[in-house]
């Protein structure tokens, strides 16, 4: 199924049937697909917290040691805890306030390479992950970390691994089909390349932090800002004031997921909006323009208005998690409109149907920023009819500020600073996508940038 983009055909069966809610039996377990703003706010809003937990992931239980990280862990006082932490420290308005010098000095790093490759083809997708990877490394480890090259193995499958639909996951019951498939070999090795790269970050933390007497703070006490893992070290060393302890393995399952989550979402974001731009140059023309005329630095962001509807249309059309992360029921039925949603069934919101349906945004599949002009949508959530970032106040992304911030940075440097052209050869930007537990571009995204008159 993952290979047929079943985003796609889940939507395409719910309009044939008219279905706000479908039954869908996928090998052994039982689903239903949600692909309607009403149906989406009846298990986001209504039933929040009957729909709170995850399903359980080989992949996930692997990789983040045991289901220790917040976006797969089952609702429970786990991630009851985790949640608390992210949204109060770890990706507070406070905290992505404080990486803004990182998220500048790297953008203008980006800005810089770009203007030396200035008029040959550039692939410009890697380069946005290189650059959203050494913003969160920064912002998560305290510096660029090199990774060596079986870690990135780990940024480049993981999306894949965690997006539910293999066989040994529609199978559980089938112990041997993960050993069989090579499934389990392929995440034990994913597991111990990102394992001794994340014992190496602590361990160095660990140094650095007896060295200079401190319990974080400045850290080294060389004015070195306190980073995400140095937040997570200080509640270890004082776990008196937790319900539930903070382990070596929560700390790793932890920093990999908001690490990888930065840079996926944020890559996956950009690459959209670029490409939907390229195609339309009118958008391309005024948001440059607005760009020219506000932008100086992070400060300006604020005043970019046409840039914001350029990024909320490409997050509608493009929503990063097109079938969000899998919710569940585990300890009570639920009446759903007049279906009987039985206990432990994995429910599946559909928000690539849910962006684009036709009773809520007119010629719903073009790109056509102007929609959201004077209009209240925003990115909490609370209109379901949008909802890129998920909903409701347990399993809604707590993500969003750092991630917009990113985003909007990076494509306000990439509008001020060039010109943008497609290859000798190529008419048009090839829009097929990758489907993962991320919904990426098939294929690299190379153009060629043209350094903007007189602006070194
Ligand atoms: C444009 C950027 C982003 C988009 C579109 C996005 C989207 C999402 C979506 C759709 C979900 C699932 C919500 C649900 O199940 O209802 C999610 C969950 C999550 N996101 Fe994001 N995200 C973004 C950026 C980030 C960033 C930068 C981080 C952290 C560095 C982050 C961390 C998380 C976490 C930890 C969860 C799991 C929440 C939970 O299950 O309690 N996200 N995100």
């Amino acid at each position: 199924m993952a290979g047929d983009q079943p985003h796609r055909r889940l939507t395409d069966l719910a309009r044939k049937h008219g279905s706000d809610v479908m039954s869908l039996q996928l090998g052994e377990l039982s689903h239903i697909v949600i692909s309607t703003p009403e149906a989406a706010k009846l298990v986001m809003k209504t039933h929040d917290v009957a729909f709170a937990s995850r399903p359980y992931l080989l992949a996930a239980d692997v990789l983040y040691y045991g289901c220790k990280d917040i976006a797969f862990a089952p609702y429970g006082d786990h991630w009851r805890q985790m949640r608390k932490l992210c949204t109060l420290e770890l990706l507070s308005a406070r905290r992505v306030e404080s990486f803004r010098r990182i998220r500048e000095e790297e953008v203008s790093n980006l800005v810089a390479s770009l203007t030396a490759a200035a008029g040959k083809p550039v692939d410009l997708g890697r380069m946005l992950s290189t650059v959203t990877s050494t913003i969160t490394s920064r912002a998560a480890f305290g510096k660029a970390q090199e990774l060596n090259d079986d870690f990135l193995m780990v940024v480049d499958n993981i999306s894949d691994v965690l997006a539910g639909f293999r066989i040994s996951d529609l199978y559980p019951s089938l112990k041997f089909l993960p050993s069989l498939t090579g499934f389990k070999s392929k995440l034990e090795k994913m597991r111990k390349a990102s394992d001794s790269v994340l014992d190496r970050i602590i361990d160095d933390h660990k140094a650095r932090r007896s060295m200079a007497g401190s319990k974080g703070g400045d850290g080294d006490g060389h004015g070195r800002k306190e980073d995400l893992v140095d937040v997570l070290l200080n509640l270890q060393e004082n776990q008196e004031d937790l319900g539930v302890p903070i382990t070596t393995d929560v700390i790793k399952a932890i920093t990999l997921e908001l690490f990888i989550a930065g840079i996926e979402t944020s890559t996956t974001t950009l690459e959209w909006i670029i490409s939907e731009i390229m195609k339309n140059p009118r958008v391309l023309q005024k948001a440059q323009q607005e760009v020219r005329q506000v932008f100086g630095d992070e400060s300006s962001l604020d005043q970019l208005n046409y840039l914001d509807m350029v990024i909320a249309e490409s997050l509608r059309l493009h929503p990063p998690a097109p079938l969000l992360v899998p919710r569940e029921n585990v300890d009570q039925k639920v009446k759903l409109i007049s279906y009987d949603v039985p206990i432990n069934t994995s429910v599946i919101v559909n928000v690539w149907a849910i962006n684009r349906d036709p009773r809520y945004w007119k010629e719903a599949d073009r790109f056509i920023p102007e929609r959201f002009m004077d209009c209240s949508i925003d990115h909490k959530g609370t209109d379901f009819h949008y909802i890129p970032f998920g909903a409701g106040r347990r399993r809604m992304c707590p993500g969003v500020s750092f991630g917009l911030a990113i985003v909007k940075l990076i494509l306000a440097n990439l509008l001020f600073h060039f010109d943008w052209t497609l290859p000798d050869g190529q008419k048009s930007v090839n829009m097929t996508e990758s489907f993962g537990v991320t919904l990426r571009r098939q294929h690299a995204l190379h153009l060629i940038p043209v350094s903007h008159g007189g602006v070194p």
